[in-house]
């Protein structure tokens, strides 16, 4: 008699989940064994856990998060879980642990001293690679130092100030010519969207998209950033999808793939001819461009390629972001934007232009930027996968001063917004937007992070700051007044990659000057 034969299809069916359910406890329990005894080895606890319905998959604080994303307040949600559970806490599933931190000790070791242990591409090469190729954004280990030693020299400071300024000052012209200066309600933020564009493809790419130019520009009159943006949003889905190609590859997808790698291509070819033109040229008055460098320092143009759409993605949208967010803590303290002015007049005074060193003087204005990065920062939060086991330094244990012990696979999460509202370092009243408090404040270490930190540290955070300091100062210098036009006066989250104000900024400006 043959056992098998005599077997029902269900009695296959139910021995065959079965003998699956026991391989995955055997191997859940020995793991779960493992990293018990690794960690009692180095005197580790566990954080702080949230309590979880579900211990299985853990999804409990993946749906809260996502619930509060669609009530736009995913930023406040986070806060709240940690002044409930101390500055690390765990959530645990059975396959890994998400860490939540913002103690400092920690995210000095995660961004810098232990950085090569923690890492992106787990989570961001699937999701990214079909559309922008494998660069800076989504790779580790060597090849992110290959991305990163390629795209170094461009952003070094020294290349990109006062000559930058220059080519910017021409956006920025014509940013103040589309505010109205009779004081009727405009709302900045599609108009600081579209400088950014503007400076970010310059830089990038060697020609501006002209979005400050065309009247009545919108996503939709640009091919590429139409493509672009599509492409965005199914980077976006396919980050948090499995890693099934068929849930998110649709032929919208793959023709923005399509039109995003044509039109970068076609820059690099406009590129190389006029390399190839200007040989022998005094190089000195030109302008810095991110696409120009790539090609004399690589023969491979795909790679060129991947670089290239691999930057333009944090490029594209975060001044606009700050812009936005500053202008909108702006109109509702009219008398901030006020004192600007009159240091700003004071300052521009001998007429000089202004330079890199100029605006780093008007220590008013770096407070102001400094306050709206605090409490509005472009990045809301930053996620690393652990790449092998390895130890945070602190966190652990019912006093949350323990190390804890990471596995492989782990992750961990830090809230540079929640990061940024610790009454400790700023004060009881953390959570208003007072520029003054950065009067002789020097924050600790690691606690005051919008640009990151540690080797991935935003290579962009001396360009940003300059055009950002640049617009500002420009606007505050052509009108005197600013008035907020928008009843709702709390900031309305809007998370995306970066963290955007879902009303705009919707002010009045006035000028005398008609
Ligand atoms: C207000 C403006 C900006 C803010 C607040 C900002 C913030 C950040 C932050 C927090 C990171 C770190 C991400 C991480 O650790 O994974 C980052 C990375 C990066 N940013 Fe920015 N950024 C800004 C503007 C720019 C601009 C204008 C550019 C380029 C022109 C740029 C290029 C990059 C690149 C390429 C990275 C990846 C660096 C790496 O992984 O090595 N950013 N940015």
């Amino acid at each position: 008699m043959d056992p098998i034969a005599d077997l029902s299809m269900f009695d296959l069916t139910l021995w065959t989940f079965v003998a699956i359910a026991i391989w995955y406890m055997v191997f859940y329990f020995r793991a779960l064994l493992r990293y018990r005894q690794a960690s009692n080895n180095h005197g580790c606890q566990q954080p702080p856990s949230i309590t979880q319905r579900d211990p299985i998959f853990g999804f409990d604080l993946m749906l809260r998060l996502h619930r509060a994303l669609k009530r736009n307040h995913r930023n406040k949600s986070i806060v709240q879980l940690f002044s409930s559970h101390g500055l690390t806490f765990c959530a645990p599933s059975s396959t890994s642990t998400k860490f939540y931190t913002i103690e400092p000790k920690n995210l000095q070791t995660i961004f810098s001293t232990d950085a090569s242990s923690w890492g992106v591409e787990p989570m961001r090469r699937f999701a990214f690679e079909p559309f922008v190729g494998k660069g800076i954004m989504c790779v580790d280990g060597k090849d992110w130092e290959h991305s990163r030693t390629l795209i170094k020299p461009t952003f070094a400071r020294a290349q990109i100030t006062d000559q930058h300024l220059e080519d910017f000052e021409r956006h920025v012209d014509r940013l103040i010519d589309l505010i109205p200066r009779d004081g009727s309600t405009v709302d900045l933020q599609p108009l600081f969207s579209r400088l950014a564009l503007d400076a970010s493809t310059e830089f990038l790419f060697g020609e501006a998209l002209g979005a400050l130019k065309k009247i009545g520009f919108s996503n939709e009159s640009s091919e590429f950033l139409q493509a672009y943006n599509y492409g965005q949003y199914v980077l976006g889905k396919r980050l948090h999808l499995p890693k099934w190609n068929f849930l998110t590859v649709d032929k919208r997808f793959q023709r923005s793939c399509r039109v995003a790698h044509a039109f970068v291509d076609e820059c690099i070819a406009r590129t190389q001819r006029a390399l190839r033109g200007s040989q022998g040229h005094d190089k000195t008055r030109e302008r810095y461009v991110l696409a120009r460098d790539l090609v004399s320092q690589t023969i491979d143009m795909k790679d060129a390629r991947n670089q290239l759409l691999n930057v333009f993605l944090p490029a594209h949208e975060a001044v606009g972001v700050a812009l936005t967010n500053t202008f909108f803590n702006l109109a509702r303290n009219p008398r901030v934007f006020s004192k600007l002015r009159q240091e700003v007049l004071k300052a521009g005074a001998q007429g000089k232009p202004w330079t890199f060193e100029r605006l780093k003087g008007i220590k008013y204005l770096q407070y102001i930027i400094n306050e709206s990065f605090r409490l509005n920062p472009s990045i809301g939060t930053n996620t690393r996968m652990a790449l092998n086991d390895t130890i945070l330094p602190t966190g652990g244990g019912l006093r949350g001063t323990s190390p804890m012990y990471v596995r492989k696979g782990d992750v961990t999460t830090t809230s540079f917004y929640a990061l940024h509202r610790s009454k400790d370092v700023f004060g009881e009243d953390a959570d208003i937007f007072k520029p003054e408090r950065w009067e002789g404040l020097r924050p600790p270490p690691w606690s005051f992070l919008p640009f990151g930190g540690g080797p991935r540290v935003c290579p962009g955070q001396n360009l940003a700051l300059t055009e950002i300091s640049y617009a500002l100062v420009r606007i505050v210098e052509a009108f005197e007044r600013i008035e907020n036009r928008d009843p709702v006066m709390e900031f309305v989250e809007v998370y995306k990659i970066t963290t955007d104000s879902g009303n705009g900024a919707k002010v009045a400006l006035f000028s005398e000057r008609r």
